[in-house]
């Protein structure tokens, strides 16, 4: 049976770097991110609905969307980012899905599911165990702003578009403290796949 771990987070709480450990126990990851940018590339259906919803002022002159003018617009408006994630998130959904299965199919013994939005968007049935990776909103908050260069409030309105990574700790069956140097978040990680027998 394979294990299907389900990893989250807040928005730079660290998931992506965690999520790049797993490759040194060889556990394959499925990255709902790196998705929701593939299925926005212009001749998909996505982009297309983006374009007739937001206008062509969200694009840039390749023709790619200008992800930083869309991200200005739905961190500042709820019923923007509402209207895009209906766009977006089904897409996303139905090509992760494949993407678990076809491991399921292959009898992994474990994957990985990077989703940023695990418990916003309702999707804990699709995992068996469920990661948080935590840190402080202090830390979260100065990671954030040194990592993308936005200034405070554009950070905070960021932070506060997603359910508090202290609350979605309090939903994890193990909790990633990221506080501290990458290698520790390494080695709590190692020990975590060991008591779950995916290592
Ligand atoms: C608004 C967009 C264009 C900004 O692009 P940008 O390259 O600046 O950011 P990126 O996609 O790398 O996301 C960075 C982080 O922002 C957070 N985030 C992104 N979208 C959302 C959202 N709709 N709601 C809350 N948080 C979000 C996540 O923590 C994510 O890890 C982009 O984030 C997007 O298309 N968002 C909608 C799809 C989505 O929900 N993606 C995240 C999970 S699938
Ligand atoms: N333990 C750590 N010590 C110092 N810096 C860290 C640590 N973990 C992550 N970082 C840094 O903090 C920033 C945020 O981490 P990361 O990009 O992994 O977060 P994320 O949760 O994937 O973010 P997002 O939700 O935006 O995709 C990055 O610049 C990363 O290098």
């Amino acid at each position: 049976m394979t294990l299907v771990i389900g990893l989250t987070g807040s928005i730079a709480s660290g998931k992506s770097t965690v999520s790049l450990m797993f490759d040194d126990f060889k556990i394959p990851v499925v990255d709902a991110d790196k998705i929701s940018r593939e299925v926005v590339n212009p001749g998909e259906q996505a982009y297309e609905s983006i374009i007739n919803t937001f206008g062509r002022e969200i694009l840039l002159e390749d023709n790619t969307l200008d992800r930083k003018k869309l991200g200005a617009i739905i961190f500042a408006d709820d019923n923007k980012r509402k209207l895009l994630n209906e766009i977006v998130h089904p897409a996303v959904r139905e090509n992760m899905l494949k993407q678990r299965d076809a491991y399921v199919n292959a009898e992994a013994n474990c994957v990985v599911l990077d989703i940023p939005l695990l418990f916003e968007s309702k999707l804990s049935h699709f995992v068996d165990k469920i990661v948080v990776v935590y840190v402080d909103e202090e830390v979260q908050l100065d990671r954030l702003m040194k990592r993308d260069g936005y200034s405070e409030e554009e950070a905070k309105q960021r932070i506060k578009s997603q359910i508090s990574v202290k609350e979605k700790a309090q939903l994890a069956d193990a909790v990633i403290d990221n506080n501290g140097t990458k290698n520790e978040s390494y080695e709590q990680l190692k020990a975590l796949l060991k008591e779950w027998n995916a290592i």
